[in-house]
């Protein structure tokens, strides 16, 4: 069918662009924890361990300990508006909404727990989307967060008669804008210190070393994120890997034992910065910020801090618009 030169354009379809974390707890009691852990640790991405030998571990050792010493840790860094993860990706959602015009509609959702990917992809359905972003916000690949995180979307999707048109956001490890989004924030996180530390540690969520020879990409994304980051900088940054979990071996070198190391080296000054997280969570705020900065101090050390993440600061609310506004290119009227 023919149109007149002047007739007007086809208004474009509504596009949806979802942010995905990871999830975390209703509340930090042992009762929420469980369930939250329960869910997480039966991912067969997240433990690749045969589920007729992984869920009676799981179901006994595991699951009757780890939520009260977990609940504890999530108790130490809760807020007025719940777990810091949940409400710092509540506030990237808004921050990026505001950022583009009325045609993108943004929410966010949760690989474990809520608010649950199917009931917010369904809803941005039900807005009118058409065409929809799913954005896991890992800027390194890994099989147990970002693909995960895909696979939960697609699931749904699989029971739905009409889908929305889907592209998923790549990973970003090495893209400019995050490399210079990390360098704006740590430089800030710098400056405002009372100490010029003698070594600034990147510090990034560890995975099983099974994983890596299996060929997982993770490692080797982290490995160019900090190399990228040392480069911004113009400083020295040593990588470690945190939060290790079971008793396979992890990757390395550990966070906990570097700390634990360098004040003997003549290291009394450290500053931290987790640029594998996108939102601060339990891992940063109790993990390194708590018991990081209690270990250094043990072993000697004088003076630390742990950097914010990129949350919601202008740097990473830029950051995420400039790569998922690349990735709606030819979906938005308005590039
Ligand atoms: C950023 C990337 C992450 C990778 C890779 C990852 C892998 C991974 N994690 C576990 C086990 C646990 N992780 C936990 C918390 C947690 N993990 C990430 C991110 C990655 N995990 C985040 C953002 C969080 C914080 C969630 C929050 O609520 O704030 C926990 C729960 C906390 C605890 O009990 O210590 C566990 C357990 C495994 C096994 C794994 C394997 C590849
Ligand atoms: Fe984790
Ligand atoms: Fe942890």
């Amino acid at each position: 069918m023919n149109r007149p030169a002047n007739h007007p354009a086809i208004p474009p379809a509504r596009i949806g662009v979802l942010l995905i974390n990871l999830g975390t707890p209703d509340a930090a009691d042992a009762h929420s924890v469980r369930r939250y852990l329960a869910e997480f640790l039966s991912d067969r991405r997240v433990v690749e361990i045969p589920q007729l030998l992984w869920q009676p571990i799981l179901r006994g050792a595991i699951l009757t300990t780890r939520p009260k010493k977990s609940a504890h840790a999530y108790a130490q860094v809760w807020t007025e508006e719940g777990s810091p993860l949940a409400a710092i990706t509540r506030a990237q959602a808004i921050a990026l909404k505001d950022a583009f015009g009325p045609e993108v509609s943004v929410d966010y959702a949760m690989r474990y727990g809520r608010p649950a990917i199917g009931d917010r992809l369904q809803a941005l359905k039900d807005a009118g989307c058409e065409r929809i972003l799913l954005a896991p916000l890992y800027p390194q690949y890994c099989a147990a967060t970002t693909a995960t995180a895909n696979d939960k979307a697609f699931l749904a999707l699989a029971g739905m008669r009409w889908q929305p048109a889907i592209r998923t956001l790549p990973p970003y490890y090495d893209d400019p804008a995050y490399i210079d989004a990390l360098k704006t924030s740590v430089e800030a996180g710098l400056a405002a210190l009372d100490f010029e530390p003698d070594l600034l540690l990147a510090s990034f969520h560890g995975m099983p070393q099974r994983t890596l020879e299996l060929g997982d990409p993770y490692h080797c994304h982290c490995q160019k994120t900090a190399r990228l980051l040392k480069e911004a900088l113009g400083r020295d940054l040593t990588i470690t890997f945190q939060s290790r979990f079971g008793r396979a071996k992890w990757l390395e070198p550990a966070t906990d034992t570097v700390l634990a190391s360098l004040p003997a080296k003549g290291v009394r000054k450290v500053a931290i910065v987790a640029p594998g997280f996108s939102a601060d969570c339990v891992e940063t705020l109790e993990e390194l910020a708590i018991r990081g900065r209690e270990t250094f101090e043990e072993a000697g050390g004088t003076h630390f801090a742990a950097l914010p993440c990129l949350n919601a600061s202008d740097p990473g609310i830029d950051m995420l618009r400039s790569i998922v506004r690349r990735e709606l290119a030819g979906w938005t009227a308005t590039p």
